[in-house]
């Protein structure tokens, strides 16, 4: 796996597979003649190692249409697919936020003009009154006090009618924000949270000190045959549903997230080993019986398998050595044949 959507993205492969991804994008950049830059490398990186499902359908349909992709391009590509828009959705909230706070204080300080005002003319209206002995003057003394007090009024609901409307655009920003942070917490495919987020969520929980708690590592058995048998799209079918059988596990107080390509990962909270392992092994056995069936056909895909590595948390415990045992153990099950549920 190259790099699990995540904002920012996380690039895991090992030195050999980084090397044969390298191997792969020189043609492209040589073909189209853009700079060797961290953007454009990105871009073709993440083409050639096909994990990046959005980014390599958009530049398929550009080379099926024989169109240039230019340095331009992979600019924009890479704004899009690689950082997921996320710079250019900040920066709109940031800005629509800017704006409500100058609208606002904007209008405070013309109705405050405004309320600087009619006081004067209050405070002159009152002197006046004092040296008034006079009807007619005043009748007009008390009009320009009515005229000040009504000027008075309608500035203050005027204010209350933009208050109301920045209010409603600052929960519309708040919403916003919320669902570029949820964006950058999220795996696009499967829903589960991608490994950044995760990672700060084991680095969080192992710092408590006397948690209870297991870590599973769930990676799919021969994936790429069956991405070779079937396609990719299928691939991606299998990975949502092995995705929602975590969920149905996860009892709202576990932690499930896409960890890599075809990676899962679980943190079994107050949970040992044995009680983590009978989760596992659960996970494990459905995922094994459901017989999934090509889309529009009754042809089965035949048995899909998952192999599972389990760690404990234990004193002076890291989020590193954690993973590093439950890696081990998984190695362990896939040495042994795979479809198995090892812990160390
Ligand atoms: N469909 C699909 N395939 C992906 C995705 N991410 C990674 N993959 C594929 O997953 C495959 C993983 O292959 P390998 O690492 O060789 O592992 P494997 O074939 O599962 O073999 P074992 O792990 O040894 O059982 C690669 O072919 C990747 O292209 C994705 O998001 N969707």
């Amino acid at each position: 796996m190259t790099k699990s959507s995540s904002f920012p993205p996380i690039y895991d492969d090992e030195f050999q597979q980084a090397s044969e991804h390298l191997r792969r994008t020189l043609p492209f950049v040589n073909q189209f003649k853009t700079p060797v830059n961290p953007v454009n490398y990105a871009v073709w990186y993440e083409y050639v190692s096909g994990d990046n499902e959005a980014l390599t359908s958009a530049i398929d349909t550009r080379l099926s249409k024989k169109e240039p992709i230019t340095a331009e391009v992979t600019q924009y590509l890479y704004e899009k697919y690689v950082l997921m828009g996320m710079p250019e959705r900040i920066d709109k909230t940031n800005s629509g936020l800017k704006l409500v706070v100058d609208n606002t204080l904007e209008n405070i300080n013309r109705v405050e003009a405004t309320a600087t005002q009619c006081t004067s003319g209050l405070t002159q209206s009152q002197t006046d009154l004092e040296n008034c002995d006079d009807v007619q003057e005043l009748k007009t003394l008390v009009s320009q006090i009515l005229l000040n007090t009504q000027q008075l009024t309608s500035s203050s609901t005027e204010l209350k009618t933009e208050l109301m409307r920045s209010t409603e655009e600052i929960i519309k920003l708040r919403d916003e924000l919320e669902a570029v942070k949820q964006t950058a917490r999220t795996d696009g495919l499967t829903g589960l949270l991608n490994r950044g987020a995760f990672n700060r969520e084991l680095q969080n929980l192992c710092s408590q000190g006397d948690m209870v708690l297991s870590l599973a590592l769930f990676d799919i058995d021969n994936f790429k045959r069956l991405n070779d048998t079937f396609g990719h799209v299928l691939g991606d079918k299998v990975l949502q549903y092995f995705a929602t059988l975590l969920n149905d596990h996860r009892d709202d107080i576990h932690i499930a997230a896409r960890y890599g390509g075809e990676e899962m990962a679980m943190i079994f909270l107050h949970s040992n080993l044995e009680e983590s392992f009978l989760m596992a092994e659960s996970i494990r056995q459905q995922f094994a019986s459901s017989r999934l069936k090509k889309k529009g056909s009754e042809e089965s895909i035949g048995q899909i398998t998952v192999s599972v590595g389990i760690s404990a948390l234990q004193l002076g415990d890291t989020p590193l050595t954690l993973l590093e045992r439950a890696d081990k153990a998984l190695y362990k099950s896939k040495a042994d044949g795979r479809n198995r549920v090892n812990f160390n």
